[in-house]
């Protein structure tokens, strides 16, 4: 077990990566201020591993679990309002502690509930996939989607405390885990060239899940992404980066209709586009165009667009960004291997031709 922290002063707090640490309660009791408790997951994680968590919360009052319906599709105003109603009935105070014990759509969804009921509960992470203990559990979005865009609705909002336990990503199924890696790689790409190269060199190890290869990914993930959040927690500048590949991404979720692409999956592609445009722009050679393609399509990762998406499709979608100022699109592109810029005055002609030469009709 060990422990990194994210720092932002007063809201900062630990990431603690191990095994053995869902039933663990010296981990969790210490970020736990009052004697309300409610455990939020899905119907799938329920089964596997709500129990061992509410064994380290045995000594609370009041301990209430909900499990939400699973998959992206859900991940809206809706299904949150399921949570404050159960908070509601059960008479949760200001002083209830949100547990968001899932992947990141529930995480995302409880982060959310904590910051808005009441004005705002503490919540805890307890991430259960590769994505959500490498990203969405660490650095406080939380929010919903809505069917005109990803994410749209939201808040900035920091959990008192990660746990993530990696045996739970024993019972990932593959397609889960190679979303995963998706973000992984991102890292890489956008902060981190030596631990790109490492990637390159140990996709194999990774891919069969050897523990040590993961437990280091996923602690280097962790590392890369908390000295993102440290220096601009709310996306005023530099914590942008961390949207590489995600403009383009978002469009194909949206598009294809949420939960047919994984999020995971959507971001491949999209970081595929956003290196092909960066490469148009001449800021990287075509040698590392191909080199993201490889180390994606070794992850099982896809990386054109899907099939029939138009370029019109795209465009429209890309259009409703959130980094879209005074009408114009901003890209997270790549000056160098670990060094992503955002770049705001991208012809559209380029964009278009980023998208047809991956696949875009
Ligand atoms: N907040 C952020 O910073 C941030 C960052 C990245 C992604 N996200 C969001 O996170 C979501 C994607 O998260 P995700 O990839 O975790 O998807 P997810 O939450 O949908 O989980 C993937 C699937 O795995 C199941 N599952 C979870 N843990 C499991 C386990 N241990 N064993 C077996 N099955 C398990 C889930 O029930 C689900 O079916 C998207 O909505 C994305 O927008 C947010
Ligand atoms: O933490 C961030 O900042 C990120 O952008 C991480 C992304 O991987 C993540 O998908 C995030 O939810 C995207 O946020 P959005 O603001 O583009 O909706
Ligand atoms: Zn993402």
């Amino acid at each position: 077990m060990h422990c990194l922290n994210v720092e932002l002063g007063e809201r900062s707090y630990p990431i603690i990566i191990g095994s053995q640490l869902l039933g663990d309660a010296q981990h969790l009791l210490p970020y736990i201020r009052g004697k309300q408790v409610c455990v939020v997951t899905n119907e799938t994680v329920a089964p596997l591993y709500l129990s061992r968590v509410l064994e380290a919360l045995s000594e609370f009052d009041k301990v209430d679990t909900i499990e939400l319906p699973d998959g992206e599709a859900f991940k809206t105003l809706d299904t949150v309002n399921r949570i404050f109603d159960l908070l509601l009935e059960r008479r949760h105070n200001r002083s209830t502690t949100l547990i968001a014990l899932g992947g990141g759509v529930v995480g995302d969804m409880t982060g959310f509930a904590a910051a808005c009921y009441q004005r705002g509960v503490d919540f805890v992470q307890i991430p259960t996939t590769l994505l959500a203990q490498v990203d969405s559990s660490v650095g406080g979005k939380t929010g919903v989607n809505h069917p005109l865009g990803k994410n749209m609705i939201g808040a900035f909002y920091q959990p008192r405390v990660v746990i993530a336990d990696m045996d739970t990503l024993a019972t990932l199924p593959e397609r889960e885990f190679s979303a995963g890696i998706a973000e992984v790689i991102k890292y890489g790409l956008i902060c981190d060239e030596p631990f790109f190269c490492w990637l390159e060199d140990n996709i194999s190890r990774l891919m069969a899940r050897d523990p040590q290869a993961l437990a280091y990914a996923v602690d280097r993930s962790c590392r890369d992404k908390a000295a993102v959040v440290a220096e601009d927690e709310r996306e005023s500048g530099r914590r942008a980066i961390l949207n590489f590949g995600h403009t383009f991404g978002h469009a194909i979720e949206a598009v294809q209709g949420y939960g047919n692409w994984l999020h995971g999956e959507a971001v491949a592609a999209g970081m595929v586009m956003a290196a092909e445009l960066s490469h148009l722009r001449g800021s990287i050679e075509a040698g590392l165009v191909e080199r993201v393609r490889a180390l994606l399509e070794a992850a099982r990762l896809p990386t054109a667009a899907p099939q029939g998406m138009t370029t019109e499709a795209f465009l429209d979608a890309m259009a409703v960004d959130k980094k879209v100022m005074d009408g114009r699109l901003r890209l997270v592109l790549l000056r160098a291997l670990g060094d992503a810029q955002i770049i705001d005055d991208t012809p559209r002609e380029l964009i278009e031709q980023a998208l047809q030469t991956c696949g875009a009709t």
